[in-house]
């Protein structure tokens, strides 16, 4: 099992005025290959959560194993965890600093000690898995990139690392449509072609709606809903009531079945709407 949480409890600044419990008795399996999304409101403890999973914060209680070694057993190096459980967060373009793609997607390898021919191997993959031709980019600035490279650049940052189980904290954040939609389909492509193991963070419930295979939903520090998108999202007024929405075409199926056409209220990817509307104008029903 790449990760697994067990009774996870983290509180912020314990036994002050500040005290904050973040996390609340969290339990969790995410299998090899998986794509799991991890939504919920402002404040709900996905970042806190995601920081537990290589290391960065410590439980104040419970624990966190990845592939089965408890992470803070005495002797456990944090070093070679992180290397299994990359972390992508938020505007991770902030941190390019290099004067070459190459030279940026290869500093993690680089501080790893390899030699230079495993690191170009590995900037090579990690490019072609974010979908970056290496001839193209790599001898270029990666600050005259457009935004959705960027971004596309600082993940392969990660990925160079090779990590076992990588982590997107809200990937899409900030980008344009055409930047979000480059990023969206190279995230989609890891998981299908390369059977990454991912956890992505995100508002955006038709992001998630599209890729993930299992959502889990937090709340105040726990987890109050967990299935499948579909499953999920068809708990519309309990998402509501903790200041979720779902998919856009959710609504709109809603909103038909109310005017009396006979459609699916189960969709919740675009693809899936378009597919049902077609069918009712094919039934001659719009
Ligand atoms: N360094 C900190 N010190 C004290 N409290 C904190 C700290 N970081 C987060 N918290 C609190 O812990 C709770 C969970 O925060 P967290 O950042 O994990 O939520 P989140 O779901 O990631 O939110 P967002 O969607 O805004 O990123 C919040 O109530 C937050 O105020």
């Amino acid at each position: 099992m790449p990760v697994k949480v067990e009774n996870l409890t983290y509180v912020y600044m314990p036994n002050t005025p500040f005290e904050k419990k973040a996390l609340d008795n969290i339990n969790l399996e995410i299998k090899d290959g998986e794509f799991v999304g991890l939504i919920g409101h402002t404040g709900s403890g996905k970042s806190t959560l995601i920081q537990q999973l290589n290391g960065l914060l410590k439980p104040t209680f419970g624990k966190v194993y990845i592939d089965d070694i408890s992470i803070t057993d005495k002797g456990i190096s944090l070093k070679s965890i992180r290397q299994k459980v990359g972390i992508v967060f938020q505007y991770p373009e902030h941190q390019l600093f290099e004067e070459t793609v190459y030279k940026d997607i290869a500093f993690g390898p680089t501080n790893l000690g390899l030699t230079n021919e495993e690191i170009e191997k590995r900037v090579k993959r990690a490019m072609d898995f974010v979908g970056l031709d290496y001839e193209t980019y790599k001898d270029r600035s990666p600050f005259e990139l457009s935004g959705g490279q960027k971004r596309r650049v600082a993940i392969a940052g990660v990925l160079a690392m090779e990590p076992k189980v990588l982590i997107l904290d809200e990937p899409t954040a900030g980008l344009d449509p055409k930047g979000r939609d480059e990023v969206l389909k190279q995230i989609k492509r890891m998981h299908k072609e390369y059977k990454m193991t991912i956890i992505m963070v995100t508002h955006s419930m038709d992001e998630v709606a599209q890729l993930a295979d299992r959502l889990i939903v937090l709340d105040k520090g726990k987890i109050v809903i967990e299935g499948s998108p579909r499953e999920v999202f068809n708990q519309i007024d309990t998402l509501e009531k903790i200041g979720l929405s779902v998919p856009q075409v959710k609504y709109l199926a809603k909103k038909l079945k109310e005017k009396g056409f006979n459609i699916n209220e189960d969709i919740i990817t675009l693809e899936e709407a378009k597919r049902e509307i077609l069918r009712l104008f094919k039934e001659r029903k719009i």
